[in-house]
């Protein structure tokens, strides 16, 4: 007892200061970290939308594009999450009855109305995007084109979005944004990685775009789009041929073989016992076969398949002019290309095509593709109907002349070889978002890929908590082991066996 009292007497603050410090320790470092793991924690997960309309030649579909609010310029954040393909034909196709291209574009609109989030509607981006088939229409009868996009404008505007506009793009803006999504989805333009070229197929016009090291845009400027995205720098080739889509392109096969003006012609490209009457005035209508019409023609044609695939790829082959080049390398009809540089992803309609033809896999050489399709399309046009009664029979009648086209527009087209083949992938989504234009066409609109790489914080939020929590947690036994080492200087416990 007397030595407790002397040691009271030595230190008389010596307990409850020990106390008072070991509580205020614990206090400040619970709180140290609390406030670090709150102050960081990434904001409650808000979502900004923003719609595309795709207004193709074939078909009208909507994307529905989601992003956490607080970081707009991240890269892979954007994702399509939901998608609609609007009833009836491509707007283009509206040119007599403009306000039914309005009306038609309705149902995917109330769709998008209930999935995006009612107070996101006034602050969602709604854009339309027109490719060839507006453009083919705009050559051909401009006003028409104008009052489509009139009614368009009009129907789009009733709905809460914040409308952007609906216009045509220019084939350089379709290549170069097919190009954008594909390695944006793919995570290459942020990382700074060898790039992927894009190959689009539509059914009015075909893009491709690549960056090759050969091509510095001083050739064929007009061919030429440089971006600055993530602080690199990038000088895509890209270009969009009109009327090689693969509806138009078919159009012009069938006008060459029918240029005499017979009144059968016989297809290499449908199926052997495929026939049906067609009119000749639906053969030479627009602008990529107006000029292939035959002098004297008759009103009507029977259109009769045979089955080969050689002769439908010299059929095909005659719709390319291989003649004239005044650069140094050409593709086809005196167009520019530089050396090809893969990897390629090929989608949209070579997706489609190739997909129900079983020839996606690239691995499988060309020669072994091309015999697949051989087979293919000397099947008889009866047996293909019985094997695939659930397909379109427009679609299914033209899987032989869309086969032997995509080989055809790759290998004598752009020079892909028996070896570059393997180079392509044909894709139809990245992720969970199509390969298209849309998804480019958006981020460049919203300014959402910046020039430079934006600073990130050197660790994720998760690593920066759990090192925090170790520090702390280390301060803390640091601190205890302290206070032992103070043990010998402490007062005596007062439960000390009592000596009577
Ligand atoms: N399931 C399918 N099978 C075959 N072709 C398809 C399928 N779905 C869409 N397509 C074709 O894909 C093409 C899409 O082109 P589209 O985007 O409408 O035209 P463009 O891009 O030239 O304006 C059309 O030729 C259409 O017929
Ligand atoms: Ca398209």
């Amino acid at each position: 007892m007397s030595a407790q009292r002397e040691m009271k007497e030595k230190n008389p603050w010596q307990t409850p200061v020990m106390i008072i410090i070991t509580v205020i320790g614990v206090i400040a470092i619970v709180a140290l970290v609390t406030v670090a793991v709150l102050q960081n924690r990434p904001l409650l997960q808000k979502y900004k939308y923003g719609i595309v309309l795709d207004a193709g030649s074939s078909h009208t579909a909507l994307y529905i594009y989601e992003w956490p609010a607080e970081k707009d310029n991240n890269t892979g954040r954007v994702e399509q999450t939901h998608s609609c393909k609007v009833k009836g034909p491509g707007i283009s196709s509206y040119a007599s009855a403009p306000l039914e291209a309005g009306e038609s574009l309705r149902a995917c609109m109330q769709e998008a109305e209930k999935l995006v989030p009612g107070k996101r509607h006034h602050e969602t981006p709604l854009y339309l995007g027109a490719t060839a088939g507006m453009r083919l229409l705009n050559i051909e009868n401009s006003s028409a084109s104008d009052k489509v996009f009139q009614a368009v404008g009009d129907a789009l505007q009733k709905f809460p979005f914040s409308y952007q506009g609906a216009r045509i793009l220019s084939g350089q803006e379709e290549g170069a944004f097919g190009w954008v999504t594909v390695n944006y989805l793919d995570d290459r333009l942020k990382q700074g990685l060898e790039t992927t070229g894009a190959l689009d197929l539509g059914g009015a016009s075909t893009q491709i775009s690549f960056v090759s090291n050969n091509y510095d845009g001083s050739e064929s400027p007009r061919n030429s789009v440089t971006f600055r995205l993530y602080g690199n720098d990038y000088n895509l080739y890209t270009h969009s041929f009109l009327c090689y889509g693969k509806d138009q392109a078919l159009k012009m096969t069938l006008a060459q073989m029918a240029k005499e003006g017979p009144a059968t012609v016989f297809d290499p490209c449908f199926h052997p016992g495929y026939t049906a009457t067609k009119n000749y005035s639906i053969l030479y209508d627009g602008p990529c076969v107006s000029d292939r019409k035959p002098q004297a023609a008759l009103a009507t044609f029977t259109h009769t398949g045979k089955g080969n695939f050689l002769q439908c790829q010299e059929a095909v082959k005659s719709v390319f002019n291989f003649t004239y080049c005044k650069y140094s390398r050409c593709s086809f009809n005196g167009v520019f290309q530089p050396l090809l540089q893969g990897p390629f992803g090929a989608f949209s309609a070579y997706y489609f095509v190739m997909n129900f033809l079983n020839l996606t896999d690239t691995s499988i050489p060309l020669e072994t593709v091309k015999d697949s399709l051989k087979r293919y399309c000397a099947t008889p046009w009866n047996q293909i109907m019985l094997l695939h009664p659930d397909v379109k029979l427009k679609y299914l009648a033209e899987y032989c002349f869309s086969g032997t086209y995509i080989l055809t527009l790759l290998t004598e087209g752009y020079n892909f070889t028996s070896k570059s083949y393997s180079d392509i992938k044909f894709i139809k989504k990245i992720k969970s978002s199509d390969a298209g234009w849309t998804l480019g066409y958006m981020l460049n609109l919203t300014n959402m890929i910046p020039a430079e790489n934006p600073d990130s914080p050197p660790l994720p939020h998760v690593g920066y908590v759990s090192i925090l929590s170790v520090i702390a947690v280390l301060l803390f036994i640091l601190f205890i082991l302290f206070i032992l080492s103070l043990r010998p200087l402490w007062p005596r416990c007062s439960k000390q066996p009592q000596i009577v």
